[in-house]
């Protein structure tokens, strides 16, 4: 559902200012958003894993997942987003990436806000890349807490521009957020975990709504044979693993986040992510264990290393 090319203009695209968003959040946002990415999932005991829902002296001390960032993202997307001569079909959005810089420990509760810019905008024929920058500050001490980048991969918007020269924008450095290169050798350390039928009904209690998640009959319009898991879903589950694997349970050494989301999965199907090391950059690569489909692949850069790896 691309604009003919007499109604795009990319200097009025560029010029547009989007507007600032606003996200409040508490323990219990934290927890319920733990709980959506299969905390305590498998075990309700898990000493790795019960931190991030339950703490037994005040929910104020609750651990907060580094992937719960991306949550601060929500309102730009999921409540639509109008750009001057660029038009989508919001059921045929699908995510495509996901890239965060964290600079200080997620707190536990917060007011923030969001300056938000366009970051990318691709025409690729079939379809339209389109990438948001959200920046999250600390209401009151108006401290920079992390910045989100969002990849939209959005069918059928692609045709928008002058064919023999399709539109092509980025203002970001080209090696933030690449497709990695999955090494050769076995990985460093594997984790296994299932995800539950009923995952992505309670990922969408962290804010996002969309019926491609939770409706079989949408999911059908969109092409799918049943609802599919939010990517941002597959992503926590990916970093958690690493936190747990890697980081040894510490969520504050996470310090970049970057994932490509490969292909769908469907709630219920067990992830196995496989991790290698090199310096202080974990490479990863998610897989779906019953159809041998890579899903997801990205690296985590981290604080620093634990010497017993
Ligand atoms: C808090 C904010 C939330 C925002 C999002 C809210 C809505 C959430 C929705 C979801 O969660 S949807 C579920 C998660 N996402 C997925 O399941 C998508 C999985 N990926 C795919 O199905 C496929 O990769 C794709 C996106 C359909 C693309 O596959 P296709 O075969 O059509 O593409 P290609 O022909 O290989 O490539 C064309 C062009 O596009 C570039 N590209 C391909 N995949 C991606 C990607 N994942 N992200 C970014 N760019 C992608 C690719 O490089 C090609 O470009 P060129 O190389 O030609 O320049």
């Amino acid at each position: 559902m691309g604009t003919s090319d007499s109604e795009f203009n990319s200097d009025l695209l560029l010029a547009h200012k989007l507007p600032e968003t606003r996200y409040t959040y508490n323990e219990r946002d934290v927890a319920i958003y733990a709980l959506g990415i299969g905390a305590c999932g498998q075990d309700a005991v898990d000493s790795d894993e019960l931190k991030f829902v339950y703490h037994r002296n005040g929910q104020d001390l609750i651990q907060v997942l580094p992937t719960f960032a991306s949550l601060f993202t929500l309102g730009s997307l999921t409540e639509g987003l109008d750009l001057p001569g660029f038009k989508y079909d919001p059921s045929l959005l699908l995510h495509g990436q996901q890239y965060i810089e964290i600079y200080r420990p997620l707190p536990s509760k917060a007011s923030l806000v969001n300056k938000v810019s366009l970051a990318g905008l691709q025409d690729k024929g079939k379809a339209a890349i389109l990438e948001l920058e959200t920046r999250s500050y600390e209401e009151g001490s108006g401290e920079l807490l992390c910045m989100n980048r969002t990849t939209v991969f959005l069918r059928g918007a692609g045709g928008f521009s002058n064919s023999s020269q399709p539109f092509s924008y980025k203002n970001y450095p080209s090696n933030q957020g690449l497709a990695v290169k999955i090494p050769q050798r076995q990985p460093l350390t594997v984790c296994e975990e299932r995800t539950q039928p009923s995952q992505a009904l309670l990922y969408r209690l962290s804010g996002d709504y969309n019926p491609l998640h939770s409706d079989p009959e949408f999911a059908k319009l969109a092409g799918f044979p049943r609802p599919i898991l939010h990517g941002l879903c597959t992503l926590g589950f990916a970093i958690k693993a690493i936190i747990k694997c890697v980081c040894k349970g510490d969520p504050t050494a996470v310090k970049t986040i970057s994932g490509r989301f490969l292909t769908t999965v469907f709630p219920g199907e067990t992830l196995i992510t496989e991790m290698w090391l090199e310096g202080l950059r974990v490479i990863y690569q998610t897989k779906v264990k019953e159809r041998n489909k890579t899903v997801l692949a990205g690296y985590v850069d981290i604080r620093g290393l634990s010497s017993s790896l």
